[in-house]
């Protein structure tokens, strides 16, 4: 039988040990982990998103701050709302949410936080310690360490001898994820919109991680028979049975035709989803311990 990984479940228990890190961290300093959100713009779903972290953090005990920024803000004022955060000893991990309005310059912000507050993972510090195996001092990317966590469910922290294929080469998800199978010793592959036979590269791989960002694009004879499938695809799409103009939300991999050949396989929703904001707390409170010179907890 197939497992449909839980990522709902394995983000409430990411939580749940974040949440007492938190309070004993408090009890330690006096000092609760400090998390600013930033968000610029009205597009909802960024809104939604960004009032989710807001309330997790609430909910793991923390200091939760949010800036909202008008569409036309300008790139000198979000420089110095990062700058007054950066320099602000009750925030620990700053998130600048994206895409940004256009007009912005969006690595020249993210470059401007500090990497010890860089909860997303995304400073060039922070990339350059994970992929030169720095894991005690660097913050890794949300999506990939949550992604990492449901593959160790199935797989242990040892991939010696598996062969895994990433799909997508983003610095937001496909190399840091490459970088963690790498460091758990699995043989990576990153496949993208320029390989020349995904299908043949993917039936390949015993762990099969997909961010396309194409709906149901992974399909069942894609699929190697046996193997852990990680959906990190987002997608709304119509959905005209639910009634006129509604969506439902799919991920890159065709679900319902994969999951009887996958050995393990992450839904959306429920997936990779949930972990994200897991992580971010996760990273929350481990930039917040190392802030206070204690070692950080590990997840
Ligand atoms: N600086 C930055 N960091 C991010 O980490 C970041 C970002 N910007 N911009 C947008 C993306 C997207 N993202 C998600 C987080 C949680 C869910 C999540 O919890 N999804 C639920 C479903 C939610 C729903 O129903 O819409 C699930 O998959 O089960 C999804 C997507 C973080 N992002």
């Amino acid at each position: 039988m197939t497992t449909v990984i839980d990522g709902k479940q394995a983000a409430a228990s990411v939580i749940e040990a974040v949440t007492a890190a938190a309070a004993a961290l408090e009890r330690d300093t006096g000092r609760r982990p400090g998390l600013a959100v930033v968000i610029v713009g009205n597009d909802p779903a960024s809104h939604a998103y960004v009032s989710s972290k807001s309330r997790m953090a609430k909910q793991c005990g923390f200091k939760s701050v949010q800036h909202t920024l008008a569409e036309e803000t300008s790139q000198e004022t979000l420089m110095a709302l990062v700058a007054e955060l950066n320099a602000d000893a009750e925030i620990d991990g700053v998130l600048v949410q994206l895409p940004l309005p256009r007009h912005l310059d969006s690595d020249a912000v993210i470059q401007s936080i500090l990497p010890e507050k860089d909860v997303d993972g995304l400073h060039v510090v922070n990339a350059g310690k994970l992929a030169t195996g720095d894991a005690e001092t660097g913050l890794v990317s949300c999506t990939p360490a949550g992604a990492m966590i449901l593959v160790r469910q199935i797989h242990g922290r040892d991939l010696s001898g598996l062969n895994a294929l990433v799909i997508g080469r983003s610095n937001l998800f496909g190399k840091p994820m490459a970088q963690l199978l790498l460091a758990a010793n699995a043989t990576v592959t990153i496949g993208h919109s320029k390989s020349r036979d995904l299908p043949a590269l993917a039936r390949n791989a015993d762990i099969l991680v997909a961010a396309v960002g194409r709906a149901e694009m992974v399909k069942a004879d894609w699929v190697k028979p046996g193997a852990t499938v990680i959906d990190v695809g987002i997608n709304r799409v119509p959905a005209p049975d639910k009634g006129e103009g509604k969506t439902r939300l799919v991920g890159d991999v065709a679900f319902a035709e994969c999951a009887p050949v996958a050995g393990a396989i992450s839904p959306v929703p429920g997936g990779v989803g949930p972990m994200t904001i897991a992580m971010l707390m996760a990273n929350t409170v481990i930039a917040a311990y190392r802030a206070n010179g204690k070692p950080a907890p590990k997840f």
